[in-house]
């Protein structure tokens, strides 16, 4: 999408091939800092810290590890160590492991003098595969946005919700569940966008927040509790987030509070969508409750919270008392029973296998050879 009007993706190579340039989002909204990373370290690092965060992205990013490790040492004991410092930096994402096992499948068969130059070329391509997925989401979403507008009587505005960050930043570019609003924003649609902040890392508020600044599109920030109250009194036509892992049957992982805000639509006949790419679809698995390993983070990125003072100083503060121990579950499961629709890059389908494998009776079917 575009910075101050230049397109920009949030990963690529550096111009002199050697390096991997990011943007790092743990200084947005406050500032835009881009930064090189040089090693595998660095990538390993970028993930774990969540300069880079979203599922798509993290697969990115995991990609150009690889690469940044290959043209370091490129034996089979190097590729099989990138892997697995790569795979242990987050656990729930899906396309960190869909993404490293592709890049292992590339790499593995090259002799080790071929593994550099395959790994940079393999990384683009996945990033370039993102953007397509992303944009064919924001194509099908569209039509969703377009009923909606319909059933409201095209009068007012047409409200959407969403949670966390599931826009360009969490992918390489367009995003998941913004891509549908963009698309919709540019076709001439009145959307309005309620933007959870979502705690604790805020994701909504740094990160939503200042997309849809960038692209002009009317928004609110919200905090994260008032999103059952808006639906209560039919302030939100639609909820729309994406996924970290979303199982064959449709269960759906992503960040804390995404299934209290399914409950609240469910109750309130409010249609509740997810972006879906299907990189984020793990095949192996049907139970997301039981299955999907759930990322537990430091309980000081509760405790701390940081902003900008007036002067325009970025300063950390504590918010919790000393001595208050604090939890910090990064991901919640919506069972597929509370999700209206599963927006992918080949279309729209109920959140059940059937429906999955309806638009993926290629992919579905391998996967549960495997
Ligand atoms: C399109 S994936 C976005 C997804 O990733 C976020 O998690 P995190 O910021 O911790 O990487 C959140 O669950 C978003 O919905």
């Amino acid at each position: 999408m575009k910075v101050n009007g230049t397109p920009t993706r949030t990963i690529w190579r550096a111009e002199d091939g050697a390096g991997v340039e990011i943007i790092d989002q743990t200084k947005l909204p406050h500032a835009f800092v881009t930064t090189r990373l040089e090693t595998l370290d660095d990538a390993a690092r970028a993930i774990k810290d969540m300069l880079v965060r979203g599922a798509p992205l993290i697969g990115a990013t995991a990609a150009y590890g690889m690469a940044l490790a290959m043209r370091a040492d490129s034996s089979d004991e190097a590729l099989t160590a990138a892997h697995d410092q790569l795979y242990a930096t987050r656990p729930t994402a899906v396309n960190l492991r869909w993404a490293l096992a592709d890049m292992k499948r590339v790499l593995s068969p090259l002799s080790p003098s071929q593994r550099e130059n395959a790994a940079w070329l393999r990384a683009a391509e996945l990033c370039d595969e993102d953007v397509a997925i992303n944009e064919a989401i924001g194509d099908h979403g569209l039509d969703l946005f377009g009923e909606a507008w319909e059933k409201k009587g095209k009068t007012g505005t047409l409200n959407a919700l969403t949670h966390c960050n599931a826009g360009w930043l969490a992918t390489v570019d367009w995003g998941t569940a913004l891509a549908p609003i963009y698309k919709a924003h540019d076709a001439g649609l009145p959307v309005h966008v309620w933007v959870d902040e979502t705690r604790p890392r805020s994701q909504g508020a740094s990160l939503t927040a200042w997309e849809l600044n960038q692209h002009g599109v009317p928004h609110t920030v919200i905090v994260d509790n008032v999103g059952g109250h808006l639906m209560q009194h039919g302030m939100v036509d639609l909820c729309i987030v994406g996924t970290d892992r979303t199982t064959a049957a449709g269960d759906v992982c992503n960040k804390i509070g995404t299934y209290l805000k399914a409950l609240a639509a469910h109750d309130n006949g409010v249609p509740f969508y997810v972006a879906l790419p299907s990189p984020t679809i793990d095949w192996s698995i049907k139970d997301g409750l039981k299955d999907i390993p759930i990322e537990e983070r430091s309980g000081e990125e509760v405790s701390v919270i940081t902003g900008r003072t007036e002067s325009g100083e970025v300063v950390s503060v504590t918010i919790t008392p000393e001595g208050s121990p604090c939890g910090n579950w990064g991901f919640d499961v919506t069972p597929a029973r509370y999700v209206t629709a599963l927006v992918t890059e080949r279309g729209v389908c109920r959140a059940t296998e059937e429906g999955l494998k309806s638009l993926f009776p290629d992919v579905a079917g391998n996967a549960a050879a495997e």
